[in-house]
């Protein structure tokens, strides 16, 4: 089995996000028969969304055992509670509220109406993973991390430059002037998002294409951080085939 990074281009955001969705249900059903619970990290952005709600859409939609999957989050904007812009509200509207998922199992970040500061927000989640974790590990074992990238290349609450993308001893990151509002986020850092077996990057749109291609030619984390993402066992680029437009011919996977 290989470990190298693979592209698989789809004709338009829509197929894309259908295709994620099938891949998604077959995938956890198949980890569920193997382990008692499937681990999640879901991320924000509209491909990201747009999974959710294809997944939600699936008639095989419940030939998953709900019961046993716990979510996480990527990352988080720094919102009230009810802000429609909150990466999590997004996600219970687009899946969360229609499955039978415990409450217990869906690990959200604080919010900015929760009376705890920014910097408590992400020790807390740090610590709400750690108690999750094996002994000894900072984190569960994330089974599918979902990630959406920016136009800058930010994946998670990791922009360019930043100091986010360059913390390697906390497991999340309190995040301040992010360039891309809201400037208040919470995010996974990079070892804890490359400690998952498998990083699924969803993102279509030609605004991304040069991110992508630059993350794939070589860049630097520092320059464009998803240059810096890596799965244990597999890292994939879902992609439409506009974001595609400047990734090298020899990294593209037959279309299927
Ligand atoms: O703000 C965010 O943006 C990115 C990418 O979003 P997109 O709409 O350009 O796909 C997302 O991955 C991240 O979770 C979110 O907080």
């Amino acid at each position: 089995m290989t470990n190298e990074r693979r592209v698989l281009v789809h004709a338009d955001k829509q197929s894309l996000a259908g295709s994620v969705a099938a891949r998604f249900i077959t995938k956890t059903v198949d980890i569920l028969d193997e382990n008692d619970v499937a681990t999640v990290v879901l991320t924000g952005g509209s491909v990201g969304i747009g999974v959710l709600e294809a997944i939600n859409a699936s008639a095989a939609r419940d030939t998953i055992d709900w019961k046993r999957v716990q979510f996480w989050w990527g990352d988080e904007r720094w919102l009230p509670r009810g802000d429609s812009e909150r990466n999590e509200g997004q996600a219970r509207s687009a899946l969360l509220d229609h499955i039978a998922v415990p409450p217990g199992n869906i690990h959200a970040f604080a919010a900015s109406d929760d009376g705890v500061s920014l910097e408590d927000a992400a020790t807390a989640y740090a610590t709400e993973l750690a108690a999750a974790a094996p002994d000894g590990d900072d984190y569960p074992r994330f089974d599918i991390t979902f990630l959406g990238v920016g136009p800058d290349g930010h994946i998670a609450s990791l922009f360019p430059h930043m100091n986010g993308i360059r913390e390697t001893e906390s497991s999340v990151v309190a995040v301040h002037n992010s360039p891309k509002p809201p400037p208040e986020r919470l995010s996974l850092t990079r070892p804890a998002l490359n400690s998952s077996e498998r990083v699924w990057l969803v993102l279509a749109g030609a605004d991304k294409a040069s991110a992508l291609g630059l993350a794939l030619a070589g860049a630097s984390r520092d320059e464009v951080p998803v240059a810096g993402i890596k799965g244990r066992r597999r890292t994939v680029f879902f992609v439409d085939k506009t974001a595609a437009a400047e990734v090298p011919s020899n990294l593209i996977a037959p279309s299927y």
